[in-house]
Protein backbone atom coordinates (compact mmCIF):
# COMPACT_ATOMS: atom_id res chain seq x y z
CA UNK A 1 0.00 0.00 0.00
CA UNK A 2 1.29 3.73 -0.87
CA UNK A 3 1.69 5.94 2.00
CA UNK A 4 1.63 8.97 0.32
CA UNK A 5 -1.53 10.95 -1.07
CA UNK A 6 -2.73 13.31 -3.25
CA UNK A 7 -5.33 15.14 -1.51
CA UNK A 8 -8.71 16.49 -3.14
CA UNK A 9 -11.25 18.32 -0.73
CA UNK A 10 -14.78 17.11 -0.97
CA UNK A 11 -17.81 19.75 0.37
CA UNK A 12 -20.80 18.75 0.92
CA UNK A 13 -22.62 21.82 1.37
CA UNK A 14 -25.92 21.60 3.31
CA UNK A 15 -29.32 23.61 3.69
CA UNK A 16 -28.18 26.94 2.83
CA UNK A 17 -24.95 26.18 1.24
CA UNK A 18 -25.52 25.48 -2.87
CA UNK A 19 -22.79 27.18 -3.71
CA UNK A 20 -19.29 28.24 -2.88
CA UNK A 21 -16.90 31.43 -4.26
CA UNK A 22 -13.73 31.32 -4.52
CA UNK A 23 -13.05 28.64 -6.82
CA UNK A 24 -11.23 29.26 -9.88
CA UNK A 25 -11.32 26.86 -13.22
CA UNK A 26 -15.12 26.39 -12.66
CA UNK A 27 -17.21 23.62 -14.17
CA UNK A 28 -20.12 21.46 -13.13
CA UNK A 29 -20.34 17.86 -14.43
CA UNK A 30 -22.33 15.41 -13.76
CA UNK A 31 -20.52 12.43 -12.14
CA UNK A 32 -21.75 8.85 -12.82
CA UNK A 33 -21.99 5.80 -10.41
CA UNK A 34 -23.39 2.31 -10.21
CA UNK A 35 -24.95 3.48 -7.17
CA UNK A 36 -27.65 5.85 -8.93
CA UNK A 37 -27.99 9.56 -9.20
CA UNK A 38 -25.98 11.72 -7.23
CA UNK A 39 -28.04 15.00 -5.99
CA UNK A 40 -26.69 17.33 -8.69
CA UNK A 41 -23.66 17.87 -10.71
CA UNK A 42 -20.61 18.31 -8.59
CA UNK A 43 -18.47 21.38 -9.23
CA UNK A 44 -14.99 20.94 -9.79
CA UNK A 45 -12.48 23.89 -9.18
CA UNK A 46 -9.34 25.09 -7.51
CA UNK A 47 -9.00 26.95 -4.07
CA UNK A 48 -5.43 28.26 -4.97
CA UNK A 49 -3.40 25.52 -6.06
CA UNK A 50 -6.00 23.17 -4.00
CA UNK A 51 -8.53 20.54 -6.23
CA UNK A 52 -11.77 21.13 -4.41
CA UNK A 53 -14.82 18.71 -5.24
CA UNK A 54 -18.23 20.83 -4.14
CA UNK A 55 -21.72 19.00 -4.10
CA UNK A 56 -25.23 20.53 -2.47
CA UNK A 57 -26.30 17.87 -0.49
CA UNK A 58 -29.77 19.15 -1.32
CA UNK A 59 -29.00 19.88 -5.21
CA UNK A 60 -29.12 23.15 -6.67
CA UNK A 61 -32.76 24.79 -5.17
CA UNK A 62 -32.97 22.34 -2.42
CA UNK A 63 -35.31 19.56 -4.04
CA UNK A 64 -34.15 16.95 -2.31
CA UNK A 65 -35.36 15.81 1.08
CA UNK A 66 -33.08 13.87 3.87
CA UNK A 67 -34.67 10.22 3.33
CA UNK A 68 -34.51 10.45 -0.35
CA UNK A 69 -30.88 11.47 -0.78
CA UNK A 70 -28.98 9.04 -2.94
CA UNK A 71 -26.20 9.01 -0.17
CA UNK A 72 -24.55 6.28 -1.76
CA UNK A 73 -24.59 7.96 -4.87
CA UNK A 74 -23.10 10.35 -3.82
CA UNK A 75 -19.71 9.21 -1.65
CA UNK A 76 -19.10 6.97 -4.56
CA UNK A 77 -19.25 9.27 -7.62
CA UNK A 78 -17.04 11.26 -5.01
CA UNK A 79 -14.50 8.23 -4.60
CA UNK A 80 -14.95 8.63 -7.95
CA UNK A 81 -13.59 11.85 -8.50
CA UNK A 82 -10.55 11.58 -6.21
CA UNK A 83 -12.08 12.54 -3.04
CA UNK A 84 -9.87 12.12 -0.24
CA UNK A 85 -11.33 14.49 2.63
CA UNK A 86 -15.11 15.49 3.29
CA UNK A 87 -16.06 18.33 4.65
CA UNK A 88 -19.76 18.49 5.38
CA UNK A 89 -21.44 21.26 6.63
CA UNK A 90 -25.10 20.72 7.91
CA UNK A 91 -28.08 22.69 9.39
CA UNK A 92 -28.05 21.59 13.20
CA UNK A 93 -31.07 22.39 15.75
CA UNK A 94 -29.19 22.61 19.63
CA UNK A 95 -30.25 20.20 22.42
CA UNK A 96 -27.85 22.55 24.96
CA UNK A 97 -28.50 25.66 26.12
CA UNK A 98 -25.14 27.10 25.96
CA UNK A 99 -24.87 26.10 22.21
CA UNK A 100 -27.18 29.37 20.77
CA UNK A 101 -28.09 29.29 17.19
CA UNK A 102 -25.35 30.98 15.40
CA UNK A 103 -22.51 28.53 17.41
CA UNK A 104 -20.57 26.16 15.02
CA UNK A 105 -20.02 22.96 16.21
CA UNK A 106 -17.36 20.22 14.96
CA UNK A 107 -19.15 16.92 15.96
CA UNK A 108 -17.14 14.37 16.70
CA UNK A 109 -19.60 11.57 17.42
CA UNK A 110 -23.34 10.15 16.01
CA UNK A 111 -26.31 8.84 17.28
CA UNK A 112 -28.22 7.05 14.43
CA UNK A 113 -31.93 7.03 14.88
CA UNK A 114 -32.38 6.96 10.80
CA UNK A 115 -34.61 4.08 9.71
CA UNK A 116 -35.72 3.91 6.25
CA UNK A 117 -32.22 4.64 4.28
CA UNK A 118 -29.95 2.37 2.55
CA UNK A 119 -26.76 1.97 4.95
CA UNK A 120 -23.91 0.08 3.44
CA UNK A 121 -22.21 -0.31 0.06
CA UNK A 122 -21.46 -3.74 0.50
CA UNK A 123 -24.35 -5.91 0.54
CA UNK A 124 -25.22 -10.34 0.25
CA UNK A 125 -22.23 -11.42 -2.03
CA UNK A 126 -19.73 -8.74 -0.22
CA UNK A 127 -19.71 -8.66 3.03
CA UNK A 128 -17.37 -5.91 5.25
CA UNK A 129 -17.55 -4.27 8.70
CA UNK A 130 -15.83 -1.37 8.94
CA UNK A 131 -15.18 0.10 12.25
CA UNK A 132 -17.12 3.24 13.54
CA UNK A 133 -16.27 4.10 16.85
CA UNK A 134 -14.65 7.09 15.58
CA UNK A 135 -17.05 8.02 12.94
CA UNK A 136 -15.13 11.60 12.29
CA UNK A 137 -11.70 12.61 11.30
CA UNK A 138 -9.36 14.25 13.87
CA UNK A 139 -6.87 15.07 11.16
CA UNK A 140 -9.69 16.92 9.24
CA UNK A 141 -10.83 17.88 12.40
CA UNK A 142 -8.11 20.24 13.40
CA UNK A 143 -7.98 21.54 10.05
CA UNK A 144 -11.50 23.12 10.17
CA UNK A 145 -10.23 24.43 13.75
CA UNK A 146 -7.60 26.00 12.54
CA UNK A 147 -9.64 27.23 9.21
CA UNK A 148 -12.52 29.07 11.82
CA UNK A 149 -9.42 31.26 13.30
CA UNK A 150 -10.08 35.14 12.52
CA UNK A 151 -13.19 34.47 11.08
CA UNK A 152 -15.42 35.53 14.32
CA UNK A 153 -16.86 32.57 14.87
CA UNK A 154 -18.22 30.54 18.06
CA UNK A 155 -17.04 27.18 17.39
CA UNK A 156 -16.79 24.37 19.39
CA UNK A 157 -14.71 21.15 18.98
CA UNK A 158 -16.44 17.82 20.11
CA UNK A 159 -20.08 16.73 20.04
CA UNK A 160 -22.78 14.42 19.55
CA UNK A 161 -24.71 15.04 16.72
CA UNK A 162 -28.04 13.15 16.84
CA UNK A 163 -29.54 11.99 13.11
CA UNK A 164 -33.33 11.68 12.65
CA UNK A 165 -35.43 10.55 9.79
CA UNK A 166 -37.78 14.05 9.68
CA UNK A 167 -38.70 15.26 7.25
CA UNK A 168 -40.86 16.70 10.34
CA UNK A 169 -39.06 18.31 13.50
CA UNK A 170 -39.28 16.21 16.44
CA UNK A 171 -41.91 15.66 18.92
CA UNK A 172 -40.75 17.49 22.79
CA UNK A 173 -40.65 14.03 24.14
CA UNK A 174 -37.65 13.34 21.70
CA UNK A 175 -36.40 16.17 22.03
CA UNK A 176 -36.10 15.95 25.67
CA UNK A 177 -34.90 12.21 25.63
CA UNK A 178 -32.42 13.32 23.21
CA UNK A 179 -31.32 15.95 25.89
CA UNK A 180 -31.19 13.09 28.47
CA UNK A 181 -29.41 10.82 26.07
CA UNK A 182 -26.36 13.34 26.06
CA UNK A 183 -26.70 14.54 22.78
CA UNK A 184 -26.02 17.88 21.91
CA UNK A 185 -27.29 18.79 18.37
CA UNK A 186 -29.77 17.23 15.89
CA UNK A 187 -30.18 17.21 11.76
CA UNK A 188 -31.34 14.94 9.76
CA UNK A 189 -28.25 14.38 7.09
CA UNK A 190 -25.20 13.45 8.69
CA UNK A 191 -25.61 9.46 8.50
CA UNK A 192 -25.63 7.11 6.64
CA UNK A 193 -23.25 9.60 5.00
CA UNK A 194 -20.52 9.40 7.53
CA UNK A 195 -20.91 5.80 7.60
CA UNK A 196 -20.40 5.40 3.67
CA UNK A 197 -17.74 7.88 3.44
CA UNK A 198 -15.50 5.45 6.63
CA UNK A 199 -16.83 2.79 3.86
CA UNK A 200 -15.04 4.24 0.81
CA UNK A 201 -11.99 5.04 3.10
CA UNK A 202 -12.75 9.24 2.86
CA UNK A 203 -11.69 10.86 5.95
CA UNK A 204 -14.98 12.96 6.83
CA UNK A 205 -15.67 15.98 9.36
CA UNK A 206 -18.72 17.24 9.83
CA UNK A 207 -19.04 21.58 10.85
CA UNK A 208 -22.77 21.64 12.42
CA UNK A 209 -23.93 25.24 12.30
CA UNK A 210 -26.57 26.10 15.19
CA UNK A 211 -29.79 27.35 13.47
CA UNK A 212 -32.49 26.83 16.32
CA UNK A 213 -33.19 25.27 19.70
CA UNK A 214 -35.15 22.35 18.73
CA UNK A 215 -38.31 22.55 20.66
CA UNK A 216 -37.05 21.53 24.32
CA UNK A 217 -36.28 25.06 24.81
CA UNK A 218 -39.07 26.95 27.38
CA UNK A 219 -38.44 30.33 24.82
CA UNK A 220 -38.80 28.30 21.47
CA UNK A 221 -42.53 26.74 21.27
CA UNK A 222 -41.42 25.09 17.68
CA UNK A 223 -38.73 24.65 15.23
CA UNK A 224 -39.86 26.64 11.97
CA UNK A 225 -38.05 26.32 8.59
CA UNK A 226 -38.06 30.70 8.59
CA UNK A 227 -36.12 30.27 11.68
CA UNK A 228 -34.17 28.04 10.12
CA UNK A 229 -33.50 30.25 6.78
CA UNK A 230 -32.67 33.58 9.17
CA UNK A 231 -30.24 31.97 11.21
CA UNK A 232 -28.66 30.03 7.60
CA UNK A 233 -28.26 33.11 5.75
CA UNK A 234 -26.00 34.87 8.37
CA UNK A 235 -24.29 31.30 8.82
CA UNK A 236 -23.31 30.61 5.15
CA UNK A 237 -21.06 33.60 5.06
CA UNK A 238 -19.08 32.04 7.77
CA UNK A 239 -19.23 28.40 6.10
CA UNK A 240 -17.78 29.75 2.84
CA UNK A 241 -15.02 31.63 5.02
CA UNK A 242 -14.14 28.33 6.60
CA UNK A 243 -13.95 26.18 3.08
CA UNK A 244 -11.77 28.92 1.98
CA UNK A 245 -9.31 28.51 4.68
CA UNK A 246 -9.62 24.74 4.79
CA UNK A 247 -8.11 24.58 1.24
CA UNK A 248 -4.49 25.20 1.98
CA UNK A 249 -4.56 23.19 5.01
CA UNK A 250 -5.93 20.05 2.99
CA UNK A 251 -3.33 20.28 0.90
CA UNK A 252 -0.72 19.57 3.34
CA UNK A 253 -2.31 16.38 4.03
CA UNK A 254 -0.04 14.32 1.18
CA UNK A 255 0.51 11.21 3.69
CA UNK A 256 -2.49 8.61 4.81
CA UNK A 257 -4.56 9.59 7.69
CA UNK A 258 -2.86 8.33 10.69
CA UNK A 259 -6.61 8.24 12.10
CA UNK A 260 -7.08 4.98 9.76
CA UNK A 261 -9.50 6.49 7.74
CA UNK A 262 -8.03 6.17 4.64
CA UNK A 263 -6.99 2.07 5.36
CA UNK A 264 -10.87 1.63 7.22
CA UNK A 265 -11.25 -1.78 5.32
CA UNK A 266 -7.81 -3.14 5.56
CA UNK A 267 -9.10 -5.67 7.67
CA UNK A 268 -13.14 -5.20 6.91
CA UNK A 269 -13.96 -7.34 4.30
CA UNK A 270 -15.17 -11.07 5.61
CA UNK A 271 -16.10 -12.42 2.13
CA UNK A 272 -13.53 -14.94 0.78
CA UNK A 273 -12.04 -14.49 -2.19
CA UNK A 274 -13.42 -17.24 -4.08
CA UNK A 275 -17.14 -16.39 -2.57
CA UNK A 276 -17.31 -12.41 -3.80
CA UNK A 277 -20.02 -12.09 -6.03
CA UNK A 278 -18.10 -10.72 -9.27
CA UNK A 279 -20.61 -8.13 -10.17
CA UNK A 280 -20.49 -6.44 -6.45
CA UNK A 281 -16.64 -6.55 -6.89
CA UNK A 282 -17.60 -5.03 -10.08
CA UNK A 283 -20.09 -2.00 -8.22
CA UNK A 284 -17.56 -1.65 -5.72
CA UNK A 285 -14.34 -0.82 -7.52
CA UNK A 286 -14.32 2.80 -6.70
CA UNK A 287 -15.12 2.76 -2.87
CA UNK A 288 -13.39 -0.39 -2.43
CA UNK A 289 -10.84 -0.96 -5.31
CA UNK A 290 -7.90 -0.75 -3.30
CA UNK A 291 -8.32 -3.94 -1.48
CA UNK A 292 -10.02 -6.08 -3.70
CA UNK A 293 -7.61 -5.58 -6.48
CA UNK A 294 -4.93 -7.82 -4.22
C1 LIG B 1 -33.87 23.48 6.66
S1 LIG B 1 -33.87 22.71 8.21
C2 LIG B 1 -33.81 20.98 8.02
C3 LIG B 1 -32.76 20.45 7.11
O1 LIG B 1 -31.51 21.14 7.30
C4 LIG B 1 -30.51 20.19 7.61
O2 LIG B 1 -29.94 19.73 6.40
P1 LIG B 1 -28.37 19.78 6.11
O3 LIG B 1 -27.69 18.87 7.08
O4 LIG B 1 -28.22 19.28 4.71
O5 LIG B 1 -27.91 21.20 6.29
C5 LIG B 1 -31.31 19.12 8.34
O6 LIG B 1 -30.58 17.93 8.51
C6 LIG B 1 -32.52 19.01 7.51
O7 LIG B 1 -32.30 18.22 6.36
N1 LIG C 1 -34.13 21.33 15.09
C1 LIG C 1 -33.74 20.63 14.04
N2 LIG C 1 -34.02 19.31 13.96
C2 LIG C 1 -33.60 18.59 12.89
N3 LIG C 1 -32.90 19.09 11.87
C3 LIG C 1 -32.60 20.38 11.91
N4 LIG C 1 -31.92 21.16 11.07
C4 LIG C 1 -31.88 22.41 11.57
N5 LIG C 1 -32.55 22.47 12.76
C5 LIG C 1 -33.00 21.21 13.00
Amino acid sequence: MSSSNKPVLGIIGGSGLYQIDGLTDVSWRRVSSPFGETSDEFCFGRIGDQPVVFLPRHGRGHKIPPSELNFRANIDALKRSGVTDILSVSAVGSLREDLPPGTFVVVDQFVDRTFARVKSFFSAGLVAHVSMAKPTCSRLGDAVMAACEGLDIKVVRGGTYLVMEGPQFSTLAESKMYRQWGCDVIGMTNMPEAKLAREAEICYASVSMVTDFDCWHPDHDAVTVDQVIAVLLGNAGKARGVVKNIAPLVSQHTALCRAGCQTALEHAIMTSPDARDPAMVEKLSAVAGRVLKR
